[in-house]
């Protein structure tokens, strides 16, 4: 199986389907549905943890690697899910959060009650002598990393929740561990892997301060232990599987390190997440704020790491939205005046660059933000965090509930919309998190007389039908363009000529003459009234072209 081609689903198991009126959806739940989502024609479905675990951070704090969360179901129904999707040609990717335990994990717990081995599973250190915490680093949630280790007078690394306890990948023994994991769900038949956070793994032995106005993120980031841990990782578990797919989650990563995580040289990785792209909406860097999103900066960081990757020999993962992501549609286009046009631009964007592409359970129905109106709607630790946060920086509660609102990674975890009904066809009881617009958008509908789902569809056949989509060279195009996100793909003597226009305007762009002198035909365009390929072309609101050239 070569991966080029491929295309990923995610599930989030917690509101894909609920077939036990518990309002929680469970892996019945999507078995249930696998009628539905063979129809993309999808690769691969990558689950968000579903294992044992208390649930404060929804799941990616696991307390037991083995087993089944009884909230999500059992093995013997992972094991029909994994059988059932195999019937469709689809395989697994499992979420692999090694990067730290829940407290409730038994590691955590033995190290608690004293035993020495597991304590030298965590990093556990002393207060400095004047009584302050090890390090003046912040938790990605808010407040100190560090937190009390039982009356032991010492404290345990967090980089996340005070219950998620960062794990010492500098000890073989914490490795073996994880790597006995994998290979236990390889056994079963598993053949996908994202790696949760998985380039901070590499903290130092000392764990020293960050200095005035470094982010302390930078200390322990990407350092270059992370490519050992990879390399050794894939030697002991999925690189005996030629046909593995891998993913890691780069947190704040660069181009240099991300080409050395997924050359195929180096055998560490298949491909990297990385979020530069998503933050184009960030005043200042800071994520907790409610800006609209920098267009011209969100084309150059594409084309960037477009670029870039290929010419290191790298891979990327594509995608606008997950689980941590609020819709992308809300950000990057409308969902009130041009839904569809809108979420077919975005997926036209992102499906014919060079790499793997990733749909959000969802967004190929066009599902956006829920429009909640108080705090009391949210579940999520990390907005329910910063909302504090922002009232004790002096915003008002309007002003931090409106940020949040923008931002709460919630916005992507609702319910997914099966029907118009209350709870959105999704369960018969009151889900964990409310859904507020299914009778706008849901799955019955759409299928009925949508027009985004058919639009998936085309561009999950494209890539696998057109060798130009899948391994062609991408070159940018129009780059002082301010609202169409223009690019070329280029393969043997075949030219790709992407267009997208990011507005709700309508726009015209001049080709260069090279270009124009070619006859082409649309490949796939989100109009039925298609403009002739020339040297000056019109883009409607949100229309998005691609035309293959003949040389
Ligand atoms: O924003 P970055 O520094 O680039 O980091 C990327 C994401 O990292 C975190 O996400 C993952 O780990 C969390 C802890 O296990 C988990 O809560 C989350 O669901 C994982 O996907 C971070 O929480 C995200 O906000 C960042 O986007």
């Amino acid at each position: 199986m070569s991966f080029q081609d491929k295309v990923i689903y995610q599930i989030y198991p917690k509101s894909f389907y609920d077939s036990n009126g518990d309002g929680i959806g469970d892996l019945r739940g999507i078995i249930q549905k696998i009628p539905y989502i063979a129809k993309l024609n999808i690769d691969m479905i990558w689950f968000n943890p579903f294992f044992v675990s208390p649930q404060n951070d929804n799941g990616y704090d696991i307390a037991d690697y083995y087993k089944v969360d009884p909230t999500f179901g059992t093995m013997a129904d992972f094991e029909e899910l994994a059988a059932k999707l195999k019937e469709h040609h689809i395989s697994i990717m499992l979420d692999m959060v090694l990067n730290h335990t829940s407290t409730a994990h038994e590691w955590f717990q033995k190290a608690l009650a004293g035993d020495k081995k597991y304590q030298a599973f965590y990093y556990i250190r002393d207060p400095k002598p004047n009584g302050d915490l090890p390090t003046n680093w912040e938790s990605k949630f808010g407040g100190p990393a560090w937190a009390k280790f039982g009356n032991t007078g010492k404290y345990y690394l967090h980089l996340y929740d005070p219950t998620q306890a960062d794990l010492d990948w500098h000890n073989p023994e914490v490795r073996q561990e994880l790597f006995k994991v994998i290979n236990f769900w390889r056994a079963k038949g598993v053949q996908g892997f994202r790696f949760d956070v998985i380039n901070v793994t590499g903290k130092g032995t000392e764990l020293v301060d960050a200095p005035a106005n470094v982010a302390s993120k930078t200390l322990y980031t990407d350092t270059p232990i992370v490519q050992d841990y990879l390399k050794e990782m894939n030697r002991a578990s999925f690189g005996k599987d030629p046909d593995a797919i891998t993913v890691g989650e780069m947190s704040s990563t660069s181009i240099p390190n991300s080409v050395q995580y997924t050359l195929p040289a180096n055998h560490e990785l298949t491909m990297v997440f990385t979020f530069h792209h998503l933050k184009v909406d960030y005043a200042n860097g800071e994520k907790w704020t409610k800006t609209p999103f920098d267009f011209m900066k969100l084309k150059e960081i594409l084309t960037e790491w477009q670029l870039g990757m290929a010419k290191g020999g790298g891979w990327n993962a594509l995608f606008w939205n997950n689980h941590d992501q609020p819709r992308a549609i809300n950000r990057f286009g409308d969902p009130v005046h041009y839904r569809a046009k809108s979420a077919e631009m975005l997926a036209t964007t992102m499906h014919l660059l060079r790499g793997t592409p990733y749909i959000y359970m969802g967004e190929e129905i066009g599902m956006s933000d829920p429009d909640y109106q108080s705090m009391n709607d949210y579940v999520d630790i990390e907005c329910k965090n910063a909302y504090k946060e922002l009232l004790s920086a002096g915003k008002t509660p309007a002003e931090a509930f409106e940020i949040v609102k923008t931002k709460s990674r919630d916005n992507s975890r609702t319910p997914m919309q099966w029907d118009s009904s209350e709870y959105a066809g999704f369960s018969k009881h009151k889900p964990w998190l409310m859904p507020t617009n299914q009778a706008e958008v849901n799955v019955a509908d759409e299928l009925a007389h949508g027009e985004i789902f058919t639009y998936y569809q085309k561009l999950i056949s494209l890539r696998k039908t057109q060798p130009i989509i899948s391994v062609g060279d991408f070159k940018p195009l129009l780059e002082t363009d301010r609202q169409v996100f223009a690019y070329l793909r280029k393969y043997k003597d075949q030219t790709l000529v992407v267009l997208n226009n990011f507005y709700g305007e309508s726009t015209s762009v001049q080709l260069p003459s090279d270009l124009s002198a070619h006859t082409g035909k649309i490949l796939i365009s989100n109009y039925h009234e298609q403009p002739i390929f020339s040297q000056e072309i019109t883009l409607k609101p949100y229309q998005s072209i691609a035309f293959l050239l003949n040389h």
